[in-house]
């Protein structure tokens, strides 16, 4: 991953238009039906299909089983499958080599302990998406809460490599969490949202500048590093 900016929940052509012409790299549907974020595949196929070669399609599913997933990968043929449940390093592999697929694997981070999640699925996975945790209430969603963690806890890590930084990420904070954690990739959902599951194309432009900004600003060298070498 290098320098990546992931939008989800889009579910309809002006909000992955807004998404692809600002520049996002990776493009997220929401298969969760309690979301405002769901798309039906009939929908999400085509919008899928508009994404492709534009930018990394990804379909987000929660605890799939292996018909859902049928269904899911063929309707939305994606590059990526983010699984945002509660699947197993066992299920994980599963997933993989049966369907041959790509998989991002969401972790939910609020303390130092969720931390070990990381190198666990590391090993049975593509990439890791460090989220914040649902809050613990029956009504929470897994994902798309708006909520941050403690990037500190990001920022300490000594392996970042693969590691896509969620949760609570909008256009005035993006630029802060890249430059403070150090990650190459980011995601947002809400945070680019006028209402929830509405897309705010401007908000999405805002927030792609922001992160490209951020990027940018810590691939040149500092004031001191070019005064050593001048
Ligand atoms: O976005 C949803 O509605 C959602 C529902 C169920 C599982 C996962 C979901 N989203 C996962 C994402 O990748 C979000 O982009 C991520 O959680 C960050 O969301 P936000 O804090 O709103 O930026």
């Amino acid at each position: 991953m290098n320098n990546e900016i992931k939008i989800c929940g889009l579910r309809d052509a002006p909000a992955l238009d807004a998404a692809l012409d600002a520049g996002a790299d990776l493009v997220g549907f929401v298969q969760f039906p309690k979301s405002p974020r769901h798309i039906a595949l009939d929908m999400a196929g085509p919008l899928s299909q508009r994404a492709s070669g534009k930018a990394l399609r990804v379909a987000l599913a929660v605890d799939p089983d292996d018909a859902a997933l049928e269904k899911i990968l063929a309707a939305i043929d994606p590059d990526i499958l983010q699984l945002h449940g509660r699947e197993s390093p066992q299920r994980v592999t599963e997933i993989r080599h049966r369907f041959g697929v790509n998989v991002m694997k969401a972790i939910g981070i609020a303390d130092a302990a969720d931390l070990a999640q990381i190198s666990v699925y590391r090993a049975c996975c593509d990439r890791i998406l460090v989220d914040a945790k649902p809050p613990a209430m029956p009504e929470a969603l897994p994902g798309g809460n708006g909520l941050t963690f403690d990037w500190q806890l990001i920022a300490g890590l000594d392996d970042k490599a693969g590691l896509m930084l969620s949760g609570g990420l909008n256009p005035a904070n993006v630029g802060d969490a890249i430059a403070l954690t150090g990650v190459d990739a980011v995601d947002v959902s809400s945070g680019v949202e006028s209402a929830p599951g509405e897309k705010d194309p401007q908000r999405i432009a805002q927030f792609i500048e922001a992160a490209r900004a951020a990027f940018r600003q810590r691939a040149a060298p500092s004031a001191n590093e070019k005064a050593k070498s001048a």
